[in-house]
């Protein structure tokens, strides 16, 4: 746990860089603190592993103040990764990586299997990397050693200053996945600093946006795209917040529509004749444990008369998406299948679908909900569809 109380920073020459910064980043927890350039984030980030002393307030990490912790020893609780990630040049990956472990006194065999375990997490093969040297790697694997190195020595917390900011667009999205699964997995009480937006939201369990000095909103990332709290936060965030606001808001049961169904093994008569009775173009074909097997249009089904099963005439679905999973990945599935509608599963079990009507709802009731402070499920919206 990494706490700030009444924190500032006025720097020799009068500039104050961090003003009375009061939050608290929880056990496990990832805060992204994103800004312009110049708002005081990387300051506030160095006055962790005091790289930078505070010239007020206090700091705790794990509940100790780190002002009567040695730095030295501080920082071998702390990992470090940074833009430039800063290997040793004439050191092989797999010695750069073995650092910390090393100098906090590991025997030499120990650390390197603990790198080698580490390179390999990071998705890094240490017996074809290991032995190469920095300036051997591409930008985007010289990251993965940097997170591997700071990872190395097992420390509960981690500070990440723009550790994904020295490569392209798509090795970068790339890298933040890998890195949201890793966290998944050792769950590190980690401090991030981004001027991007888009990483903001994307990586923090919860994100401070700071404003010259100050934080103006500290919430998860919905919250913040949805209900920001200022004008400078909404500005900041950008006038395409909304469509933001679909990558981090989840496909819900609640949101689904149960379209209407016709069993694989099922006569298309009886199908038929049902969707006839119901007004409906299509039904979605499961199989006998419920499982998503593809659809079917009632035209079809008319056509082949007396003969024939649901079956033989079923289309295979390619547009679904998990329970779960983001409304921007069903969106995104609409559009690439030129789709009116997407499954949605759980595990291969179908649960209903998801349109483009009911997207729009989701989004408006997690927005609303936000705004409330209540949970999705308690915002009933009138839709257009029910006036
Ligand atoms: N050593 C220093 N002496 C004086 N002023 C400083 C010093 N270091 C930083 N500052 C100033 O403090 C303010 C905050 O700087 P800081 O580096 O924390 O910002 P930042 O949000 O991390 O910016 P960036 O995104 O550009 O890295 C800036 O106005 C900066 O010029």
């Amino acid at each position: 746990m990494i706490r700030f109380e009444q924190v500032s920073k006025v720097y020799p020459d009068g500039t104050t860089a961090v003003d009375g910064l009061s939050f608290e980043v929880a056990e496990g927890e990832l805060v992204t603190l994103v800004g312009p350039s110049g708002c005081g984030k990387t300051t506030t980030m160095m006055m962790v592993n005091r790289l930078i002393e505070p010239t007020s307030g206090r700091i705790l990490v794990d509940g100790e103040d780190i002002a009567g912790i040695d730095p030295v020893r501080l920082r071998r609780r702390i990992g470090y990764v940074i833009q430039q990630v800063g290997l040793f040049p004439h050191r092989t990956i797999l010695d750069n990586t073995a650092t910390v472990p090393s100098l906090i006194g590991w025997k030499r065999g120990r650390a390197r299997e603990r790198a080698a375990e580490l390179l390999d997490l990071v998705g890094l093969d240490p017996k074809t990397y290991g032995s190469r040297y920095p300036a051997q790697l591409s930008g985007g694997q010289r990251q993965r050693v940097g997170v591997a190195r700071a990872l190395a020595a097992d420390p509960p917390v981690l500070l990440m200053d723009e550790p994904f900011g020295a490569v392209d667009p798509v090795v970068r999205e790339r890298l933040q996945n890998e890195f949201l699964s890793l966290q998944a997995a050792v769950r590190k009480t980690v401090l991030m600093v981004t001027h991007d937006i888009e990483e903001a939201v994307r990586m923090g369990d919860r994100i401070a946006v700071y404003g010259d000095g100050r934080i103006e909103q500290f919430d998860k990332p919905a919250t913040v795209l949805g209900t920001p709290a200022t004008p400078y936060v909404a500005q900041f965030v950008g006038a395409d917040r909304g469509l933001k606001r679909l990558s981090v808001t989840t496909i819900e049961r609640d949101d689904l529509e149960e379209p209407p169904i016709a069993l694989l093994d099922e006569p298309a008569r009886s199908a038929a004749a049902r969707l006839n009775g119901a007004g409906a173009r299509w039904a979605v074909v499961l199989g006998g444990e419920g499982e998503l097997h593809g659809w079917v249009p009632a035209d079809a089904l008319r056509i082949a008369g007396e003969h024939g099963t649901v079956g033989e005439l079923a289309r295979r679905m390619v547009a679904w998406v998990p329970v779960g999973a983001p409304l921007k990945q069903a969106f995104s599935e609409m559009l690439q299948h030129d789709a009116g509608w997407v499954a949605v599963l759980d595990g291969s079990r179908f649960l209903g679908v998801l349109t483009p009507a009911k997207l729009h709802e989701a989004l408006r009731r997690s927005v609303d909900a936000d705004a409330r402070g209540v949970g999705r499920d308690e915002v009933q919206f009138d839709s257009v569809a029910d006036a």
